[in-house]
């Protein structure tokens, strides 16, 4: 047994083809263990994005290794990524990406909602328990719309972690936040990291960010140049 969450070998990913081909991922090794807190730090073009979009399982590699949890994502075809991503990821970005017309409450369980194609009660009670954990509870009726920048972002983590995944990576989290709202959303990440056991991966420019992580990886067009 190992308690690697996920382990990245030799990782490379270009786009384009002939003499308009980029090399971006330039050989990424790199292992994260279960419950993991660390920031994704790197200049403009380094390859942040890239490498969350492959480790989410919402783009492949060209070629090397990557295992999670011991599944060999490489090897997987697209239903198989999907059904894993659903049970094992959770995302948050920079923009919240909720739809305004929906409460809070329907907006955290949506996604599972819609893969179970009906709302259940238990997806009901997980939504109702992790908006009280965002510390929403008294929002959970309130329109998106009617919520600030930082609870809509709260709602937006609670959705995250609606099934319970191994991994939330996040890209610029806070990067829409001021620094009151940037701070108190990184103190719930800590907590639920502490408490529920989810390792999250963090990509940020804010160095204030980097430092409320465990650890700091930071890429250099397209190589870990520190946090191996
Ligand atoms: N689908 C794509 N097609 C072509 N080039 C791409 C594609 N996606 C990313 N790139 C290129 O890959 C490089 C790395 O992009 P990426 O978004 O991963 O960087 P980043 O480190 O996340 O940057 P930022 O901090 O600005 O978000 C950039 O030069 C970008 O133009």
């Amino acid at each position: 047994m190992t308690d690697l969450l996920v382990e990245l070998s030799d990782l490379r990913k270009g786009f384009g083809e002939g003499e308009a081909r980029t090399e971006v991922l330039k050989g990424i090794t790199l292992s994260l263990p279960e419950q993991e807190f660390a920031a994704l730090l790197g200049p403009s073009g380094s390859g942040k994005s890239t490498l969350l979009s492959i480790m989410g399982t919402l783009m492949k590699a060209d070629s090397g290794r990557h295992i999670m949890r011991g599944q060999d994502l490489m090897a997987a075809g697209d239903a198989e990524l999907t059904d894993f991503r659903n049970r094992r990821i959770g995302f948050v970005f920079q923009f919240h990406h909720l739809f305004p017309d929906l409460t809070a409450l329907e907006n955290v369980i949506f996604p599972a909602a819609v893969r179970a194609g009906r709302e259940t009660p238990a997806q009901k009670a997980r939504g109702r328990l992790l908006l009280e954990r965002v510390g929403l509870g008294h929002r959970m009726n309130f329109r998106a719309t009617a919520l600030s920048g930082g609870q809509k972002q709260r709602v937006a983590i609670a959705r995250a972690l609606m099934n319970q995944p191994a991994l939330v990576l996040a890209d610029e989290p806070t990067g829409n936040l001021d620094r009151e709202n940037a701070d108190q959303v990184m103190a719930l990440l800590t907590e639920i990291n502490r408490e529920e056991a989810t390792a999250f991966l963090i990509s940020t420019h804010d160095a204030g960010i980097a430092a409320a992580c465990r650890r700091r990886i930071t890429l250099k067009d397209g190589r870990v140049v520190e946090g191996v």
